[in-house]
Order: C-alpha cells, then sequence, then structure tokens
C-alpha cells in the first residue's frame, strides 16, 4: 500500500528493496534521508541531491525534492589538468552541503559516473580524472559508498534515464499502465530505450541491444542502446571531418550547414573547432542533409516497431534544440512530431537571415535530429515527441534511475 500523503509527492512513491539505511528512530516519526548523484557528461558536470521521505520504517520512500545544479565544461576538457576537474567538483559539492543537514552527511551516500566524455578519451586520461574525484570524495564528509567513481556503460545510461522518466511519471508503479521509451541526446553520445511490445522486435535486434533488469518486484526486458560518437557535438565533428584530425586549432573547416562568409566556433572535449561556410558557395538544407546522414546511415539501428505508434519522451538536447527553433516554450516543452524538426530545419537552413540565432550551428543540429530519428532510428513523420526537461520539477535524466537503482541495490544485468 502507498504511504499516506497530502502533497504531490504521493505520486513518487515507490518500493524499494530491504537496503536502505538503517532508520532508529520511533516508527511514527517521519524520516528523511539523502542521495547525492553526480553526472560527469560530456558537455557539463552536474550534481543532484535527492531528498526522499520515509514515513514508516518499513513502508514506502517517497521522493520529495531534487537540488540541481551544473557546471560548464565537461571534465574531459582538463584531461591534461585533472586538478581542475577536482575543483569543480569540490565546488559542487557546496550544493550538497547546503542542502543535506550535517548530521546526515556521513550516512548521505555520494555516487559519481562519468558518460561518454570520459569513455571518448585515452584510458589513462580518464583515469587520472577519476582518481582525483575519489580523492575529492575521500576527503568529504559524505558516505563514499564501495565503486562510488566511474564510468558507466551506455547500457546503463539508457537503461536508468527509462527508469527516471517512467518512475517520475508513476508508471512503474502501477505496472498495468503502459510505459514511455526514452531518447537522450548528450554531446558524445545518444541513447534509445523503449519495452518492446512485439516479441519480433526482440528476436530480430542484436543480442547485446536487449537488457533484462529487476525493479520494484517487477522485471523487463529493454530494447535499449548507446551510440556512442552520435550525440550532437561528436557528429559535428564527424560531419566536418574533424574526427581524428591533425592541426584542429588552426584548421578551418567547411560545412553547407553555414553560409560561405560566416565563421563560428564551438568546444568539444576542451578543443575549439572553426567552422566556415561551404568554399563553393553551396549551403541549404538538401546540402546539409547529405553531410549528417552520413553520420547516422548504416550506425544507427532501426528497432521493428517504431513505426507504429509510440510513445517517446526526449530530452537533452532534443529539448534544448526545440527550444532554440522555437518549437516549444522553454519551461513548459511540450509534444513536437518528427515532422516539426525536418520542417524548421528546412526553413533555418533555407532561410538562416530569418533567424535570430543564438546558436550558429541550429540548422547544422535540427538536419542532425532530423536524420537521427528518421533516416537512424527509423520514426515516421507522424510520431509524437514528448518534449520534457523536468517532471514535476525533477530533471528527466539518467541521475534519479541512478540513484534509486543505488539504494534498491537492483543489478543491472
Ligand atoms: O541533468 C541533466 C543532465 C543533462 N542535461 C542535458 O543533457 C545534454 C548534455 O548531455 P551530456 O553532456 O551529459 O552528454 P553525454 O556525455 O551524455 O554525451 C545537455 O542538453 C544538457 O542540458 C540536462 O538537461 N539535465
Amino acid at each position: 500500500s502507498s504511504p499516506p500523503s497530502s502533497s504531490a509527492a504521493a505520486d513518487f512513491s515507490v518500493r524499494f528493496g530491504h537496503t536502505l539505511p538503517s532508520l532508529s528512530r520511533p516508527a511514527n516519526s517521519t524520516q528523511i534521508f539523502y542521495g547525492i548523484m553526480f553526472d560527469a557528461g560530456s558537455t557539463g558536470t552536474r550534481i543532484h541531491v535527492y531528498t526522499f521521505i520515509q514515513r514508516e520504517p518499513d513502508g514506502l520512500p517517497v521522493l520529495d525534492n531534487e537540488m540541481f545544479h551544473s557546471m560548464k565544461p565537461g571534465l574531459s576538457a582538463y584531461a591534461d589538468m585533472p586538478e581542475i576537474a577536482g575543483h569543480t567538483v569540490r565546488q559542487l559539492l557546496r550544493v550538497a552541503k547546503k542542502t543535506v543537514p550535517p548530521l546526515e552527511w556521513k550516512r548521505t551516500p555520494l555516487v559519481f559516473r562519468a558518460t561518454a566524455g570520459l569513455r571518448l578519451l585515452p584510458a589513462a586520461k580518464a583515469h587520472a580524472l577519476l582518481e582525483e574525484v575519489q580523492d575529492v570524495f575521500d576527503e568529504s564528509p559524505f558516505y563514499v559508498p564501495p565503486d562510488s567513481v566511474r564510468i558507466m556503460n551506455g547500457t546503463s545510461e539508457g537503461i536508468l534515464a527509462w527508469v527516471t522518466v517512467n518512475f517520475l511519471t508513476g508508471r512503474l508503479e502501477r505496472n498495468t499502465e503502459k510505459t514511455v521509451g526514452i531518447l537522450d541526446l548528450g554531446g558524445g553520445s545518444t541513447q534509445i530505450t523503449f519495452l518492446p511490445k512485439s516479441k519480433k522486435t526482440i528476436e530480430a535486434a542484436p543480442p547485446d541491444y536487449i537488457s533484462r533488469f529487476q525493479m520494484f518486484n517487477c522485471s523487463y526486458q529493454l530494447y535499449t542502446h548507446s551510440y556512442l560518437g552520435n550525440g550532437i557535438k561528436a557528429a559535428r565533428l564527424s560531419a566536418l571531418g574533424a574526427l581524428n584530425a591533425d592541426g584542429l586549432e588552426k584548421k578551418l573547416f567547411r560545412s553547407s550547414c553555414l553560409s560561405r562568409s560566416h565563421t563560428a566556433e564551438f568546444s568539444f572535449g576542451g578543443v575549439s573547432y572553426h567552422v566556415s561556410g561551404d568554399i563553393s558557395g553551396v549551403r541549404g538544407y538538401k546540402a546539409c542533409y547529405q553531410e549528417l546522414v552520413k553520420v547516422v546511415k548504416g550506425i544507427i539501428k532501426q528497432p521493428l516497431e517504431l513505426r507504429d505508434s509510440s510513445s517517446f519522451y526526449a530530452f537533452s538536447y532534443y529539448y534544448d534544440h526545440a527550444v532554440e527553433a522555437g518549437l516549444i516554450d522553454e519551461q513548459r516543452g511540450g509534444a513536437v512530431k518528427v515532422r516539426d524538426f525536418r520542417k524548421t530545419a528546412r526553413q533555418v537552413c533555407n532561410r538562416p537571415a530569418r533567424h535570430t540565432q543564438l546558436n550558429q550551428f541550429l540548422c547544422m543540429d535540427l538536419t542532425y535530429i532530423t536524420c537521427l530519428l528518421k533516416d537512424g532510428f527509423g520514426f515516421k513523420e507522424s510520431t509524437v515527441l514528448q518534449l520534457t526537461k523536468k517532471v514535476r520539477n525533477v530533471e528527466t535524466s539518467w541521475a534519479l534511475g541512478a540513484a534509486i537503482d543505488h539504494f534498491q541495490k537492483s543489478r543491472i544485468h
């Protein structure tokens, strides 16, 4: 049964395992406990401090609230200066110290997971960054569990984001309810995760794209994959031929997604890239599409059942670029069809002057999103995506799923 609650928090109530931090106060007094999750992404480092409420010692904890803070750039920009990575983490820890009462520090777990940025680094450099973070954690007053600091694999990243969204929308608890799929687009990698309705989808998928796991006494078999190198920043580099090129900082890359007279710049992984329009003056949506479709064709696999009506939540850069394109309101998000991304990409690419662009790569980014959704995953133009940054004031990211997973001690196989 659910715990009594008069607030919206009741919607978050959920059954945890038997491995919660032990609670020593009387059964009738409300207990609060906390979890701290660091997300070291390719474009930024974030801290999430979750507050859970436990009303009865053996009852169901409820997610009460999240404190969130982020810093740019991602830690891979400090691959040659690990002490700056340590400094970033130390600064973010201040948020945790302000949010969690000092008496609770010793039993509040501190967990750090890195994604595409560190996966893309040479192992020795990634290791040096992780060691620095481990040192900062060890000095901190919080509880540092074994295996607290590491790179997370892409499968867990996809599954845990799916857990977050389905948990926040109340779909994991009532297991009769249909779950929704997730689309996550980071700087370095992109994830797709959903619960297949048909056996055929599972049979047709590569075996390592299917993952079983257990949560809240339910067993799920998910289609999930993380494509490393297909995040939106990494895709820009692939399209420009800038991946593994020499003399990157001085080189001027060319793309028909920009106008010829225009030079733009962006940084990724601590390297700055300069890009200008195509030298022969070719530009516009069609030419840009040809450049970007190469990044997905033959790489992104098409699961069988996406062409039927499917229900997906999309966030991260799908959300940010939809805001920049004027497709959704920055605060509220909303429903967008795949076709809307395609139409807006065409408008922005073919009539750049009409669009006051904060993002000089908007034509390229919207075109990439269109390629990824249509030519990559094989979504129909009429598919509706639910663009969501927060659900009930909590970030849609794998981080909450990872915190719940930590408390539940459920293992992902
Ligand atoms: O709690 C979070 C974590 C990430 N993001 C968004 O996720 C994208 C970046 O992903 P990331 O740097 O983690 O890339 P990855 O390392 O996964 O490729 C950006 O749009 C961020 O604004 C977010 O909105 N909330």
